[in-house]
């Protein structure tokens, strides 16, 4: 597929709105859910993303209208993925849930995921970096760096896939991706994040221009509980960071029924309690003509984000770059992840403002990853293991009450220019991940040839100087 030889997709625009979507005339039943006759020879189908009884604020369904429902001819059942037959990693993202994850406090940082050694699709080429709890009992999430460069549906038996555990935020960091889902399709492009919710089946393509060896990159959250939201904004008023009405959602597509050719079987992989599970079926699942509800996929580009930041003094906590939240971590108004973003902007304190993040331990678990450019806080350029540093595409983790900050070279760097005047930060997108829960590292992540082992040496150059002045 490349970018430039069809029509841009259409989208539905809004956050939570219930919206109706056809791609064939008269498809979607009036006035009612589930006719006796459903118009042109449809199936009802009810896809659930909250309990029934969920109060109405929180409620997500969507009503799917099928030429034949998601249960037809699946008798021949799902095998697990350790099955080796399948060609398929036995655990998602390489990682065995419950053995491969290790609790460690120190700082950490990784460079650039590095391409697939051998060709991988989007479900191959995902690795587990952290997580905390467990999609059994709904509790925790997770997070993940992929890089891939094969499509999901380039072999002859095309490879589809959905997510029982809880629902996917993907960031790409590099090369955009075309995302097939039942609701229909989206391109997300570096800059754009997009969220798949639980039990949607979607397929990951590379949005390939002419370049054919290209491979994507990027970021994964999943959360095991609840879903994604607005956040609040109290005191900000009714607009500003991420608007609602720049989310969009996919409109109605169907893949043609092709008559000629005897077998439309595909494979569609199940993640289900970290683990993978595949099975064939006999025909493709994009067979929704129409559909209307609140429980969709939808894409947001970053770039529309309203940041609010003209302070007096002082540098804000990160919280008010906050994009989506998930609800739900320890406390009382304490989420279980928290989307945020440093996005391009006018910085504006006063002379005396560290303007960088300042030197802190946090109650919170954070996973920073770099989309592009640089981050203000990590100029520097790595310590002796010459790993580089904060790079895009690399990604760093500062876990609960680990302390971070600056380093050095950056802090010291700030403190002597100074900032006289507003300036606009045009020189990166970072973000983070945000979570409340404490996360365990997988072997992976510890063992990877990209992390920077000397990671916590960025800290090292800070001179004591008391009673005098840094400067
Ligand atoms: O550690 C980091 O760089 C992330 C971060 C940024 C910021 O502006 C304030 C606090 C914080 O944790
Ligand atoms: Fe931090």
């Amino acid at each position: 597929m490349t970018a430039d030889d069809k029509e841009p997709l259409q989208y539905h625009r809004g956050f939570g709105n219930h919206i109706e979507s056809a791609a064939y005339p008269h498809s979607l039943p009036q006035g009612r859910n589930n006719p006796r006759l459903v118009p042109r020879g449809l199936y009802a189908e009810q896809l659930s993303g909250t309990a029934f009884t969920a109060p109405r604020c929180e409620n997500r369904r969507t009503w799917l209208y099928r030429m034949l429902p998601s249960v037809s001819s699946t008798s021949s059942g799902f095998i697990s993925c350790q099955d080796k037959s399948t060609n398929l990693p036995s655990f998602f993202g390489h990682t065995d849930w419950n053995h491969d994850m290790k609790l460690d406090p120190n700082p950490m940082r990784w460079g650039a995921t590095p391409p697939p050694k051998e060709g991988a699709n989007f479900i191959q080429g995902v690795h587990t970096m952290l997580g905390s709890g467990d999609p059994t009992t709904k509790s925790g999430i997770a997070v993940y760096v992929y890089a891939f460069d094969q499509d999901m549906n380039c072999h002859d038996e095309k490879m589809h896939f959905y997510n029982s555990d809880g629902d996917f935020l993907i960031v790409p960091q590099q090369s955009g991706l075309a995302i097939q889902t039942e609701l229909g399709k989206m391109e997300v492009s570096p800059g754009e994040v997009c969220v798949i919710p639980r039990g949607v089946v979607f397929t990951v393509n590379i949005l390939r221009d002419d370049d054919k060896h290209v491979f994507a990159r990027g970021y994964m959250l999943e959360i095991f509980r609840g879903h994604f939201s607005l956040p609040e904004l109290g005191p900000i008023g009714s607009n500003g960071l991420a608007n609602g009405r720049d989310f969009l959602h996919p409109i109605a597509h169907y893949d043609e029924v092709d008559d000629a050719n005897e077998s439309q079987s595909c494979i569609i992989v199940n993640k289900f309690g970290q683990s993978l599970f595949a099975r064939t079926n006999p025909h493709s699942p994009y067979n929704v003509v129409a559909w209307h509800g609140n429980y969709l996929p939808y894409k947001y580009d970053l770039r529309k984000f309203c940041a609010i930041n003209s302070v007096s003094y002082d540098h804000p906590d990160p919280s008010i770059y906050t994009v989506l939240t998930a609800k739900g971590g320890d406390e009382e108004g304490t989420a279980l992840a928290d989307f945020v973003i440093f996005p391009p902007r006018v910085m504006a304190t006063d002379e005396n403002t560290f303007r960088p993040p300042w030197f802190h331990r946090n109650v919170m678990t954070e996973y920073m990853g770099l989309i592009y450019g640089e981050y203000d806080a990590k100029k520097g350029t790595g310590g002796s293991d010459q790993k580089g540093g904060f790079v895009p595409g690399g990604s760093s983790l500062h876990s609960i009450m680990t302390p971070h900050g600056p380093d050095a070279a950056s802090y010291y760097e700030n403190v002597k220019k100074g900032c006289k005047e507003p300036t606009k930060f045009d020189g990166g997108l970072a973000f983070m991940f945000e979570s409340s829960a404490m996360c365990k590292v997988s072997k992976f992540a510890l063992n990877c040839e990209q992390r920077e082992t000397s990671y916590a040496e960025c800290w090292n150059g800070f001179k004591n100087t008391f009673p005098n002045m840094h400067v």
